[in-house]
């Protein structure tokens, strides 16, 4: 390492411990990369440890605490210890001398060198002891998620399929595009990625794609030509269930950063009227941004409270509500959602709720409403729409069955649930407003 540079491993430690206070592991890795002037390797290597010491710290706390009992440890102490650790377990391309070598010099650099002999003894201990794996058979330590979570989803699925799920979660997500079809085809484009170095293949949805191998997207000249944009399976399915038609209006209540907005014009064949809302006037540039690089026109962007009324709003034919939720089903790519605490998302379903009614106001009669999450939390999905549709008897359930290969659908509802399906966990329903005569 050149003299002044920094030391990625050093730069984990540091976000690692700024993140145990709550912060967001996404937005505090990127600011730190941003000041830390790494070349694109260590930024990776810094990313990947980060990324997976988060999503293993239960786990590697249940295994320290055998080689570190009635030690106190400073977090950044113990960050170094949870990534020397998450390195001898986990990372086959760093040889294990360098592993502790590597890492025993972290606490001299975080201005506690008096805790280099514990760091360099469990490292150690470890190694002579096998780099033994946890052997217990608590699910939440295992897989290193908060216990109710592991719980949860026990009582809804049964503990197999939460073993599945949980490990579905360790292992690599691909990525998605999805088909700009307002500039190209599928098979134009599959050939244009190819020119470009990468393998695009077609999935059981028409229009979207996975990448094989990804490197910087935004980076490709296919991008900048607004040829594509990145999008998962599952939200492209949730899209796919609003049914938008050239010509319809739609209201999309919670719409940054604009993904599935963006697939609604698609199919929409930019004509008609696509209202994007969102509550944080800071997001909608995203919006904006991404509508013009897709050459979509029949989109406005805007700042409203899904809570309140849409006044001056013309009444829709399909409404899409994507709510703010928990995130439970994006664990593989939110590493620090797999620590939420059940306080911090108990008012979760209240706000869905209200946000659901609202729009179901704005809705024409015989039109379609969507209703989506990426949580796999059943309070906030079948739970929510249970509650609509007793308090709102106009509406109906359309059954999902055949809507996504590998879902469960319960009740005409939809939950993808990510070891099925091969996509993020998501929920969709699909709700229709009876016309007068049969309401
Ligand atoms: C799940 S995200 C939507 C993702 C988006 N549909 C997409 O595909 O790109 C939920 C969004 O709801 C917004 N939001 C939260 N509370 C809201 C409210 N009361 N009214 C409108 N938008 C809200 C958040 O700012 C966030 O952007």
């Amino acid at each position: 390492m050149a003299a002044g540079q920094q030391n990625p491993r050093l730069v984990a430690v540091q976000v690692l411990t700024r993140c145990e206070d709550g912060g967001y592991v996404d937005a505090a890795l990127d600011a730190a990369l941003q000041k830390s002037g790494l070349p694109a390797k260590e930024r990776a290597l810094c990313t990947r440890m980060v990324y997976g010491v988060t999503a293993a710290r239960r786990r590697l706390d249940a295994q320290l605490a055998g080689y570190c009992a009635g030690k106190k440890l400073t977090p950044p102490i113990c960050n170094t210890l949870r990534l020397g650790l998450y390195q001898l377990q986990s990372m086959d391309g760093v040889p294990d001398a360098a592993a502790v070598n590597e890492t025993v010099r972290l606490p001299a650099l975080l201005r506690q060198k008096s805790a280099t002999g514990l760091v360099n003894a469990v490292l150690r201990c470890y190694l002579r002891d096998g780099k033994p794996t946890y052997s217990g058979s608590d699910l939440s330590v295992r897989y290193s998620v908060e216990p109710w979570i592991a719980k949860m989803w026990c009582k809804a699925y049964g503990e197999e399929q939460t073993r599945q799920l949980l490990a579905r979660f360790e292992g690599e997500f691909p990525t998605f595009i999805r088909v700009n079809t307002l500039r190209t085809t599928a098979p134009d484009l599959i050939r244009r990625l190819s020119d470009e170095g990468l393998t695009a293949e077609p999935t059981a949805l028409p229009n979207c794609l996975l990448l094989r191998r990804t490197g910087y997207l935004p980076g490709l000249p296919s991008f900048a030509e607004g040829l594509f944009h990145v999008q998962d399976l599952s939200s492209q399915y949730c899209c796919q269930a609003l049914g938008a038609q050239p010509g319809d209006t739609v209201l999309d209540c919670c719409a940054a950063p604009g993904g599935k907005s963006f697939t609604v014009a698609q199919y929409m064949g930019g004509q008609g009227r696509l209202c994007a809302f969102d509550i944080w006037a800071q997001k909608l540039p995203k919006i904006e941004d991404g509508a013009r690089r897709l050459g979509i026109i029949n989109l406005t962007a805007a700042c409203h409270d899904a809570t309140t009324p849409y006044t001056g709003v013309p009444l829709a034919d399909k409404i899409l509500c994507d709510v703010p939720c928990s995130g439970l089903g994006i664990l593989g790519k939110k590493p620090d959602l797999r620590y939420k605490q059940r306080g911090e998302i108990k008012d979760l379903p209240d706000l869905q709720l209200r946000i659901l009614k609202q729009a179901a106001e704005q809705l024409r009669p015989g039109g379609v409403l969507v209703y989506s999450t990426c949580t796999l939390s059943p309070n906030e999905n079948q739970g929510v729409v249970g509650k609509f549709l007793r308090d709102c008897p106009d509406f109906t359930a359309v059954d999902l069955t055949g809507l996504c290969p590998g879902a469960t659908v319960t009740d005409g509802m939809a939950t993808l649930l990510p070891h099925q399906t091969g996509s993020d966990g998501f929920f969709i329903a699909k709700l229709k407003r009876g016309t007068p005569c049969n309401r």
